[in-house]
């Protein structure tokens, strides 16, 4: 097996097949919606809130709401009173199933919930998954996080619709370090190994580091990319705002660190300081921009088209050419 992580890798254009990049299409079906773009910011306290996941579902956007210190049944109600849809997610835990009971019981729902715990491969989250598929049939339910295909082709035969995949390649964890495990340094291989074996759609959470990264998860099989530190620094992010030296940053935290658990235990993850970079709108057009630029390079009009590209792998055991053949 080949293994590449997005820093070094490099996809080969095609022959371009438009005038213009603004006919490249970016956008994407997921869970029978379509969406203008094939990205999701992270379900992390500060990444999205209330007010962005509002802003999201308005403009045509996947989002998918965190799950601390929140009142999922509430939040639900309130996207459902603005007429927009419903992501939340959910753990493994009593609270968890009894919120699921709820929004089954007061007629609420929900369109999509993300079983978002940190090793995902677990019977824990077979039991889960059986409850909302009995108590909220028609949920779009995603499943992680998980890093082999084994655990890919568990979740899916337990009935989870999509699956994610990403275990410590994020900006704030530290997982690899605390217990030697994860897919950080060889995510894109690890989603590329999961993909050959995926009948459901894949989520490539974590690692993003530049636009582009975004294209390359999708040519080794990603439906969506969730993404948390590029998202973490703008002026509407949640994250408390901080100065250094006349320099404003925005502070980012792993949903696994002392700061989001309010304790030092279990803690596989960390706080960092995003600088901010201006407003979220401007990022996803520049995102949607970068991505159309991707496709043409592709020779392609359509997200798909990237899947048919070859690619180079740059220095180390691996580096050579990749022809699709
Ligand atoms: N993608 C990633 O690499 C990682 C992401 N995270 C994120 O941090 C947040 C908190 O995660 P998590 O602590 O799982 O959520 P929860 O605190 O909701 O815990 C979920 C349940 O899983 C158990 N659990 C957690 N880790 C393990 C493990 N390694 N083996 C067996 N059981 C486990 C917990 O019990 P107990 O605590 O008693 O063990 C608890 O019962 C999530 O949003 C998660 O996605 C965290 C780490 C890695
Ligand atoms: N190991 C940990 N992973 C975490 C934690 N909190 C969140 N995450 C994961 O990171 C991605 C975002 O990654 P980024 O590279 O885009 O910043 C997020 O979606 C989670 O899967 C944590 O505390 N520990």
């Amino acid at each position: 097996m080949d293994i590449f992580d997005y820093d070094n890798v490099l996809l080969l254009p095609r022959k371009c097949r438009v005038e213009s990049r603004s006919e490249c299409d970016t956008s994407v079906e997921f869970g029978g919606r379509r969406f203008k773009l094939p990205v999701v910011p992270a379900n992390m306290k500060t990444v999205i809130d209330e007010r962005i996941s509002a802003y999201l579902a308005a403009n045509g956007y996947f989002y998918v709401m965190h799950r601390f210190d929140l009142d999922s049944v509430a939040y639900a109600k309130s996207m459902r009173d603005k007429g927009l849809f419903v992501s939340i997610s959910s753990g493994v835990k009593p609270a968890d199933y009894a919120v699921i009971d709820r929004l089954a019981a007061e007629g609420v729902g929900a369109d999509y919930i993300t079983i978002d715990i940190a090793h995902g491969h677990a019977e824990s989250v077979r039991r889960i998954i059986e409850h909302i598929k009995h108590r909220l049939p028609q949920a779009f339910v995603i499943a992680g996080n998980v890093g082999t295909p084994e655990a890919v082709i568990d979740l899916e035969n337990w009935g989870a619709d999509a699956t994610k995949v990403g275990i410590g390649p994020g900006k704030v964890c530290i997982t690899r370090l605390k217990t030697g495990f994860g897919t950080g340094g060889w995510q894109l291989s690890a989603l590329k190994w999961c993909a050959r074996v995926a009948t459901k759609p894949i989520i490539a959470d974590g690692g993003i580091r530049h636009h582009g990264d975004i294209a390359k998860s999708v040519r080794f099989g990603a439906a969506m990319v969730m993404i948390g530190s590029l998202f973490a620094g703008h002026e509407e992010s949640p994250g408390q705002t901080v100065e250094v030296d006349g320099q404003r940053y925005k502070e980012y935290y792993g949903s696994a660190s002392d700061f989001n658990k309010g304790e030092y235990r279990h803690v596989e993850g960390k706080r960092i300081l995003e600088p901010i970079k201006g407003h979220l709108a401007d990022t996803l057009r520049e995102m949607q921009e970068d991505l159309q630029s991707a496709i043409s390079y592709a020779g392609g009009r359509v997200l798909a088209d990237l899947r048919k590209v070859n690619y180079v792998i740059l220095g180390g055991e691996n580096a050579g050419e990749h022809l699709l053949m």
